[in-house]
């Protein structure tokens, strides 16, 4: 069976003119970058890389090792490539323009460098996640500085997203607005190789996502809807779910697009100004935009995420996605 490799695929896409060669390059430096930080994080404890730095990022988490050494292994990845105008992270409290005096490249990288880091010490899932934007002409054509108006575009504006899990297996999920492709990392040939050709969600499950501690503070939809989901066979559902929870999206995201379910952060009553806990552009839209390619469903509970128009960077949002019957009941709870 002849195997093809990311670069192969890639290479196709952009003969069949799928895709821009200048995406091309860019998707395989952040393939390059998500190897390297897969390197860094098997080493665990071998490497030095557990633990926490004692510093903070913007929204005032406390940074582990492996987020600020994963945002570094990104960024100077991404800085000399030439196909971007600039990024923004999670770990940044500003957007970060490619030196030189102009935005150049044609392209913006936002990225989560290391989701779920609370799993790094425990030797659970972590994963990176990405999202590709255009460079709006203005800053191109007009030689302006780059600002993070630059980035504030609503998820339909994503030319690529995708993210890589590192577990058992480090694998590249990816969606070019065709469909979503899984590419397994072959340790030993140094690449990654298509293994999942066509990534779909079912349209109904029985499994479902949730921080259950937070119960408390949810608003009153969700209560009902989780109310009636452990309600099981007895319930108006009239069937049994099951629960997971890896308390890292990346790998919460990856288990819906294999074998469907739902996952939910919603917004809830400790600090009204932060509506849920994910970040929209940097968790929330690439994931949206994998979701919606498999044939799953993304809302914040009243609207289509990709729809939202961002505000700022590190803009919250709640989050209901994957199997589409289960994000339409629990979106529809909502509006009653
Ligand atoms: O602490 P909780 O409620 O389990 O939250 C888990 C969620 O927080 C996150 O870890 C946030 O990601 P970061 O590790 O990138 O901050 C999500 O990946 C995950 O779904
Ligand atoms: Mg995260
Ligand atoms: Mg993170």
């Amino acid at each position: 069976m002849s195997r093809v490799t990311l670069s192969r695929y890639l290479i196709e896409q952009t003969r069949s003119n799928n895709t821009p060669a200048d995406l091309r390059f860019l998707i395989e430096v952040v393939a390059r970058a998500c190897k390297e930080i897969s390197h860094a994080v098997s080493k665990g404890a071998l490497g030095g890389v557990l633990g926490s730095m004692g510093t903070e990022n913007v929204q005032g988490e406390v940074q582990k090792k492996l987020d600020v050494l994963s945002n570094e292994i990104l960024l100077e990845a991404n800085e000399w490539g030439g196909h971007l105008a600039g990024m923004a992270s999670e770990e940044m409290d500003n957007a970060y323009q490619i030196p030189g005096k102009y935005p150049k490249g044609a392209y913006l990288l936002v990225f989560d460098p290391l989701d779920g880091s609370s799993n790094i010490d425990i030797n659970a899932p972590v994963g990176t996640i990405f999202s590709v934007l255009r460079c709006p002409n203005e800053y191109l054509s007009q030689n302006e500085a780059l600002n993070e108006k630059a980035f504030l575009q609503p998820g339909t504006e994503q030319v690529a997203a995708g993210y890589a899990i590192y577990g058992p297996q480090t694998m590249l999920v990816l969606t070019l607005g065709d469909g979503v492709k899984g590419f397994t990392l072959d340790r030993e040939m140094g690449s990654f190789v298509l293994t999942h050709e066509d990534i779909s969600i079912p349209a109904s499950t029985q499994e479902f996502a949730i921080n259950m501690s937070n119960q408390r503070h949810w608003e009153a939809p969700v209560q009902r809807y989780v109310n009636e989901l452990m309600e099981g066979e007895e319930g108006p559902l009239k069937k049994n779910f099951n629960m997971r929870w890896v308390a890292a999206m990346v790998a919460d995201v990856h288990r819906i697009l294999t074998r469907g379910g739902l996952f939910m952060y919603p917004r809830d009553s400790r600090e009204p100004s932060k509506p849920g806990k994910l970040r929209l552009m940097y968790e929330a839209n690439p994931m949206s935009f994998l979701v919606e390619q498999a044939g799953g469903a993304s809302t914040d509970g009243h609207q289509r995420i990709l729809d939202i128009q961002p505000e700022g960077l590190h803009q919250r949002v709640a989050v209901f996605l994957g199997s589409k019957e289960e994000v339409e009941r629990v979106t529809a709870y909502h509006k009653q």
